[in-house]
């Protein structure tokens, strides 16, 4: 026997959209939905490319054991009413490329994206994906006036995020543990500053279950596996010929979107925007941060050395240069 249901009484699952159902945003949908996590839109332009990996993913539901909705569209207003907006659209690099290559193409489609995206999901969490990842970040921050006052004087800056450090993370600690030959989950490192070749591996905060690696390796092999971890992502693009990573990239926004929705306050490297602290202004750059059901709780301030500040300013000075011919393209292209 079937009660019948008190229409007052909504029950219904967050709603992530993911803008660019490409490599990355496709592997994304499935961690979000196989994890239980949100209910699914992706997004394209290409037509009836989104609706069939949607279909795809539905008919594997059954096997996998969950119940997620998973919506593929090429119209935004399927992504309404979204909790979080990842935004994965644009080009990635071939080989011989920098990251940086990407600038003037990718800066136009995230920026007509987040428009898009928030016009239609004004209270959404946005993490950014498409590279350049940090110049990305603080354009969707000012496309959507996430970053700006409002009437009020007040910013918004904690609902806009750029996905890197987990990712740069990930690579570095797994490094460390092929070297050390011990497991993966065991070894705990934070990358900061921008992603790319200036980003800033912190060897100090790396450790084995809590044993720092400067104990177990000497400093030769340390700075070896930060180089590869600055090389992380060329390392991949140059094995692979066609794109780039995209499995590790999907579990690190994945974590991400588990920290908000599930108000977990993890501790994690986050793509923010700056005003201040680590004496850095009007900038996104890699951070500590904690994530939680309103996004960036807060930025955790490091007791860096010398070292580390200077190079962490060197990494931001670029990203800023970087936002300043992106803004100028925009600019002249009355975007
Ligand atoms: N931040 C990181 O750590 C990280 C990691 C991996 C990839 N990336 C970047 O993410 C981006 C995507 O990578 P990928 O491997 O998924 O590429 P991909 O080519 O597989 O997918 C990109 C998708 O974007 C779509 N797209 C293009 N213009 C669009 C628009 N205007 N609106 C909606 N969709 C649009 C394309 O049709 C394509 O399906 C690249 O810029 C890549 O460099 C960043
Ligand atoms: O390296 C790339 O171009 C993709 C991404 O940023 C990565 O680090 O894997």
């Amino acid at each position: 026997m079937f009660y019948s249901s008190d229409p007052s009484i909504v029950c219904s699952f967050p709603r992530v959209s993911i803008i660019g159902a490409g490599r990355v945003g496709s592997t994304l949908a499935q961690r979000i939905a196989e994890k239980n996590l949100a209910d699914v839109v992706l997004l394209d332009i290409v037509p009836g490319m989104p609706q069939g990996l949607a279909l795809d993913l539905m008919e594997s539901r059954g096997i996998e054991l969950h119940n997620r909705r998973i919506i593929g569209t090429n119209d935004y207003i399927d992504t309404a009413g979204s909790e979080i907006v990842v935004i994965t659209a644009g080009l990635p690099r071939k080989p011989g490329m920098t990251r940086d290559d990407l600038l003037i193409i990718n800066a136009k489609i995230v920026v007509e994206a987040a428009k898009n995206a928030i016009a239609h999901s004004p209270n959404a969490i946005f993490i950014v994906v498409t590279n350049p990842l940090d110049v990305m970040t603080y354009l969707v921050g000012q496309a959507t006036g996430l970053t700006r006052p409002n009437q009020q004087g007040f910013v918004a800056k904690h609902r806009v995020m750029g996905m890197a450090g987990v990712l740069d993370s990930a690579r570095f600690e797994t490094f460390i543990a092929l070297e050390l030959g011990v497991l993966p989950a065991d070894v705990k490192a934070m990358v900061l500053g921008s992603h790319g070749d200036l980003m800033v591996p912190l060897p100090r905060y790396a450790n084995v279950n809590g044993v720092p690696i400067t104990e177990l390796l000497d400093a030769p092999t340390i700075e070896r596996l930060v180089q590869r971890t600055r090389n992380g992502g060329a390392e991949i693009v140059e094995l692979m010929q066609t794109g780039g990573a995209f499995f590790a990239p999907a579990s690190a926004v994945s974590v991400m979107v588990e920290s908000i929705l599930l108000n977990q306050s993890r501790l994690l490297p986050v793509a923010a925007y700056l005003q201040g602290e680590y004496g850095l202004n009007d900038i996104v750059i890699g951070v500590p941060c904690r994530l939680g059901c309103g996004g960036i709780e807060s930025v955790l301030e490091l007791n860096l050395t010398n070292e580390e500040k200077a190079a962490l300013r060197v990494s931001a000075q670029s990203v800023g240069l970087n936002i300043d011919r992106a803004q100028e393209i925009l600019t002249a292209a009355k975007i």
